[in-house]
């Protein structure tokens, strides 16, 4: 842990996505320095030229670390700059990565009259998620937030968020990071101020977080060992939903995953988990062996309560896919053996699993339901 009595914040992003707008309210109503890394380049001379091409400094970057070393050591920087990799870890207490549509972005960035090889090679980068990806390799998961810049009020919103983040690291609740911070409530009707996403399993936390973090909503984790009632697969998710509502004294999101073999008439379905753990991957291959239906169902049903008096709702997701000896990395239970369109869950990018998966469309529904009970 530093000893830096202020923190030190990267806001970073494609270039137009909105860092310097971001950085000068948050300076603003924080009191936090503006460190605007374009102007040191220039100032301080860090770079080695002109780039007529791209119409930008050629950046030195041990220069550039150099010259702000000594100042952001202290703490109380808000650091705008399109890249992220080079500060060390040491220095930086959170990380913003700023998100737009491309459609948004093209609009901004042909407000510039950028050069067009310079527009088409922004907007790319912002379709593949280069810098997100940049922040996570650089950064631990926790300081890493992704948050959506496409209007004013998505400003407003993350300034705000930024803005109770820094009071709660002031209050030397620093352990609580990010996800302690309570989220501006967005649904004020039925929206849960911090949602409890009742799970031991980590990979199954990343993805919730990944796809509910464009709502705004924030998820804390909380491993229960709640016991499992036999019976109807959405039985058994209602009364866990139940249970974990009760505990908490909260609002509470629960998951179940069934994987469904449709030459075994639905088998494991619930009992997948306890097939993996004594079968493996080629074991549960193997139960396919006698049969030319190699086609499988991945079923996932989330149940959310608002809280202990409230009754469950239930979504659920659906994904056709086959089984198949097992390919790409083998981190994510039965990931490597179930196949969707020539590839497996494992060898999918996580952006794209996240747009097809079984999870994904659970969550969807979720998110939808979210946004009609703001409207109602
Ligand atoms: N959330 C937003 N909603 C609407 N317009 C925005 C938003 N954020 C930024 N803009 C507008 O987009 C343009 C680019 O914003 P800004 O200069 O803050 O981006 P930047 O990320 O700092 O870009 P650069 O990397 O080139 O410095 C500005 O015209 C700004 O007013
Ligand atoms: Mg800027």
């Amino acid at each position: 842990m530093s000893t830096r009595t202020l923190p030190n914040i990267i806001i970073t992003g494609t270039p137009g996505v909105g860092k310097t707008s971001h950085c000068e309210l948050l300076a603003e109503r924080t009191g936090l320095k503006h460190l605007s890394v374009n102007d040191v380049v220039k100032d301080k001379e860090c770079h080695e030229g002109w780039d007529e091409e791209y119409q930008s400094w050629i950046v030195d970057e041990d220069k550039l670390l150099d010259a702000i070393e000594e100042d952001v050591k202290k703490g109380g920087y808000i650091i705008d700059w399109h890249a992220c990799d080079l500060f060390p870890k040491s220095w930086i207490d959170l990380v913003i990565v700023l998100r737009v549509d491309t459609k948004a972005l093209y609009d901004r960035l042909t407000a510039r009259k950028y050069p067009e090889i310079k527009l088409q090679e922004n907007l790319d980068s912002e379709i593949m998620d280069v810098l997100i990806q940049e922040a996570r390799d650089s950064y631990d998961e926790e300081i890493v937030v992704e948050l959506q810049s496409n209007d004013a009020d998505e400003m407003e919103s993350n300034v705000e968020r930024i803005e109770s983040w820094f009071e709660s690291w002031k209050g030397d609740n620093k352990k609580e990071g990010w996800e302690g911070v309570q989220p501006i409530n967005i649904y004020p009707n039925m929206a849960p101020q911090t949602l409890n996403f009742i799970t031991g399993n980590a990979n199954k936390l990343s993805e919730v977080k990944a796809i509910l973090s464009a709502n705004n909503i924030s998820i804390t984790s909380q491993p229960l060992d709640l016991p499992e009632i036999q019976g109807d697969l959405n039985d058994v998710t209602i009364d866990k939903c139940k249970r974990a509502a009760e505990i908490i004294q909260g609002p509470v999101l629960v998951e179940d995953t069934c994987l469904c073999f449709n030459a075994l008439k639905g088998l494991p379905g619930p009992y997948i988990k306890w097939f993996l753990t004594s079968l493996g991957h080629e074991g549960l291959n193997n139960l396919l062996a006698a049969y030319e239906d190699k086609s499988a169902q991945a079923v996932c049903t989330f149940a959310y309560s608002a809280g202990p008096d409230h009754e469950p709702i239930l979504f659920q997701g659906i994904t056709d896919g086959k089984i198949v000896s097992a390919r790409g990395p083998g981190n994510f239970g039965w990931d490597p053996i179930f196949e969707y369109e020539g590839q497996t869950y494992a060898e999918m990018e996580k952006s794209e699993k996240n747009k097809i998966s079984h999870r994904a469309k659970a969550l969807a529904k979720l998110q939808e339901w979210f946004a009609k009970e703001m409207s109602s």
